[in-house]
């Protein structure tokens, strides 16, 4: 395995909560080739150090200058008329095409779990799931990363690593990554991305993954990858993200979110995902239609959050591919109000929110999506609110969040814990010091009647 060149081992130890994929909580199953084959679970996972936040600096020393590098209109703009030296255009024209890159690969193996599927069975494990794509995403993202801008220029914070994986019993899984990863990468050519002149060898992807060692901190620019946000929802043929962000001195200033199975009317996102196969058999996608799946980026300062459709198959990606922008709805009428939460009641406290909803005056059902989707969901105006208030002693991670927030508060929105204080990103892959929990909101107005809500029933919960 090679590290960081100046990495250090230090280790921390994840403990995942309890519980929290016990599936009594809810009637989803499992399929049961997905836990022969596919799943991997995530206990006592481990980290190891690099240094912290390398730094990037402007150099993108393998970057392949002579292509034309599309940027967004304003973005040439910006970088001729203002004399801020760093726009991140660069930054963020790779990250979207290395997440519409990764969008595909997720596609593609959740369909064949999915067309696998006869029957399935009940998780009973406590520990979360790791699958294919998890792994395959992140050798692939820490691939073209350190392509575009060099090895040594890129530091990355991610979700997983490689000690299941290297393990005897996971053989043939290591060689579907490879293969995976491999398969994927022909593909980047398509995506106006450099791929490798040669297939890469298990070495080489063992090698990606474990580059995606820094344990981010204070100082110094780093990306915080989640490979696959929402593992649960992946395999269960549902709602997941693939989570990059831009992480300088503590604050995130790119945030790109791939969410493949976005639906194109936001009511879908409160069906069952068997309703989406069944709709989308029924109305099978043209080339030229948005058939379902986005990806959501933002620049921190812009004012401004972008989505773009999935690349179509065979289509290559032209800068900025029908992006649109997307703006936060302007509802402030809490009864008008659609809040989410996670859908795992492992994750968050349904009673603590159905709580916080009543007294609010949030009349809604409330909206249960997996990952980081329902940050998006709030960037686009298909909800208002999103809450997330995990058991004490749960350590929220960055990764989770990063690329949310940003999105969020580029499209008009408020992101803060709640005490109102915003998400703390300088500390490493946690984020230290969050007050009880995560909140985010289309206004002032709502933000300010939630925090309120928390404040007057925090000490009669039982959290
Ligand atoms: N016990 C506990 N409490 C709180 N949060 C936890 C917990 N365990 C895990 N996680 C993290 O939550 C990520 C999934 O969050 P979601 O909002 O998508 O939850 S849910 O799947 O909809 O229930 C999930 O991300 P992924 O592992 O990428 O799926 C975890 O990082
Ligand atoms: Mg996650």
């Amino acid at each position: 395995m090679l590290l960081h060149s100046s990495s250090m081992a230090i280790k921390v130890s994840h403990n995942l909560g309890l519980g929290k994929w016990n599936d009594k909580h809810n009637n989803n199953f499992i399929p049961n080739h997905v836990g022969s084959f596919f799943i991997f679970l995530r206990s006592n996972k481990t980290h190891h150090n690099a240094m912290s936040g390398g730094h990037i600096g402007c150099c993108l020393s393998s970057f392949n200058q002579t292509q034309s590098f599309p940027v967004m209109e304003d973005q040439k703009k910006l970088s001729f008329s203002s004399p801020e030296p760093v726009n991140y255009s660069q930054e963020l024209d790779v990250a979207v095409r290395t997440v519409q890159l990764a969008c595909s690969l997720c596609q593609r193996v959740q369909n064949g779990l999915i067309s696998k599927t006869s029957d399935g069975v009940q998780s009973k494990d406590d520990n979360s799931p790791v699958t294919v794509a998890d792994w395959s995403v992140q050798a692939t993202v820490s691939w073209i990363l350190s392509e575009s801008f060099g090895s040594s220029n890129v530091s990355i914070v991610a979700e997983e690593d490689i000690q299941n994986l290297s393990k005897a019993k996971a053989g043939g899984v290591l060689e579907t990554v490879v293969k995976t990863v491999n398969e994927c990468l022909a593909e980047a050519p398509r995506y106006g991305l450099n791929g490798p002149k040669m297939a890469l060898g298990t070495t080489e992807v063992l090698e990606a993954i474990s580059r995606c060692n820094s344990i981010g901190g204070p100082a110094g620019r780093f990306w915080a990858l989640d490979p696959v946000d929402g593992t649960l929802g992946f395999v269960r043929g549902d709602q997941y993200a693939i989570a990059l962000a831009l992480i300088e001195d503590g604050e995130v200033v790119l945030g790109v979110l791939g969410c493949p199975n976005y639906p194109m009317r936001k009511e879908w996102l409160n069906y069952h995902h068997r309703y989406h196969r069944i709709i989308s058999k029924l109305t099978p996608s043209t080339s030229e239609s948005w058939d379902k799946g986005c990806v959501i980026y933002a620049r921190r300062g812009s004012g401004e959050a972008w989505m773009q459709p999935l690349l179509h198959v065979n289509k290559n990606l032209v800068w900025p591919n029908s992006a649109r922008p997307v703006r936060v709805s302007s509802i402030d009428n809490p009864s008008l109000a659609t809040f989410c939460e996670p859908v795992e009641k492992a994750n968050s406290s349904h009673s603590f929110t159905a709580g916080l909803a009543h007294s609010v005056g949030l009349r809604k059902q409330p909206l249960r999506v997996y990952s980081m989707v329902k940050y998006a969901a709030i960037a686009r105006g298909d909800a208002e609110i999103f809450m997330k208030f995990a058991r004490a002693g749960y350590k929220e991670k960055i990764w989770d969040h990063a690329a949310g927030v940003v999105i969020i508060q580029e499209a008009g929105g408020v992101v803060t814990d709640a005490g109102g204080r915003p998400l703390d990103f300088s500390k490493g892959i946690y984020l230290e010091g969050l007050d009880r929990g995560v909140i985010a909101s289309a206004g002032a107005n709502l933000h300010d009647k939630i925090i309120r809500a928390v404040d007057a029933s925090w000490d009669s919960s039982a959290l």
